[in-house]
């Protein structure tokens, strides 16, 4: 017990505190980079079940972190225990968004900078960031990196991806596509909590600007090449980086609440 969230994708501004789950006028939801959160109402939902049998215990910031957790034991990664016992937040500020989170635009030093304001190293970004493993992503979080030219044909923008990943994820993202269209991060085992993010990395097929440059920076290569030829090497670190992402900033004792619904602060 506790005494952090994984709102995965470090969305864990004022601690790991469920913030992102309040609804409301300039709330963090408002922030374009959320606009993609979903599951809200699995979250909601088994909070309702647990006010029912246990009333005021369970805050929305652990089922949250649990979640998590248990949506990468469930695609075949490992299971890990961690500890309960956080509290939820009673603010929620779109204003907090930007400065917390990396863009895929990201440098490595940016990038390096907001992980470690939050207590995370490099080697926490390189493991963290295979969570790109599973899941998918609108268009507009990596089109940028290749273009279509007049004749159809293929211009590369960023000279590190692939040419015919670059080819196929225009084929998926025409110009003028529908902005809800989305695109496997792992184009290999997208529904598979593996390592083959790391083995995308090698062949320069890495999905957001942010991902390639964990291959193409010299701090961080040595380790893409160790998780993408060795897994347990990956899950162990995951294991340790995970621990460490979901604990932080977290609230305790007099601090925050137990909310009664996710979507909202108590009264
Ligand atoms: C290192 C900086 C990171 C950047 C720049 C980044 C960026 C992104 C972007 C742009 C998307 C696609 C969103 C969309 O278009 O719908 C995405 C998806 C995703 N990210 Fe990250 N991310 C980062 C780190 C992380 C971390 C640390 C985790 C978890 C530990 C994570 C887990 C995920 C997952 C699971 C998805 C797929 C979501 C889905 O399928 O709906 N990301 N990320
Ligand atoms: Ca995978």
């Amino acid at each position: 017990m506790f005494t952090g969230t994984a709102e995965c994708n470090l969305k864990c501004l004022q601690g790991c505190d469920a913030s992102v789950l309040l609804q409301g006028n300039g709330t963090e939801q408002s922030d374009p980079a959320n606009k993609s959160l979903g599951g809200f109402a699995v979250i909601n939902s088994a909070k309702r079940l647990l006010e029912i049998f246990c009333p005021e215990t369970v805050s929305c910031a652990d089922i949250l972190a649990l979640a998590a957790r248990d949506a990468v034991a469930i695609t075949g990664g490992p299971m890990i225990q961690i500890p309960t016992g956080r509290r939820d937040g009673r603010e929620s500020l779109v204003a907090n968004v930007r400065p917390n989170i990396v863009d895929t635009s990201f440098t490595m030093d940016d990038m390096i900078k907001i992980f470690s304001s939050k207590g995370l190293s490099l080697e926490d970004l390189v493991t963290l960031s295979g969570a790109h493993t599973i899941g998918a992503a609108h268009c507009s979080a990596f089109s940028d990196r290749f273009q279509e030219d007049s004749h159809g044909k293929l211009k590369l923008i960023d000279s590190f991806l692939d040419t015919s990943y670059a080819r196929e994820l225009m084929s998926m993202c025409p110009a003028g596509a529908s902005p809800s269209i989305t695109v496997n991060n792992d184009p290999e085992t997208s529904s598979a909590f593996d390592n083959q993010y790391y083995r995308n990395l090698l062949a320069h097929k890495g999905l957001f600007q942010s991902d390639s440059v964990l291959l193409e920076d010299e701090r961080t290569r040595e380790q893409v090449k160790d998780f993408a030829n060795d897994e347990g090497r990956f899950f162990e670190s995951w294991r340790q980086s995970f621990l460490k992402l979901t604990s932080i900033g977290v609230k305790t004792g007099e601090d925050g609440e137990i909310r009664r619904f996710c979507s909202e602060i108590n009264g």
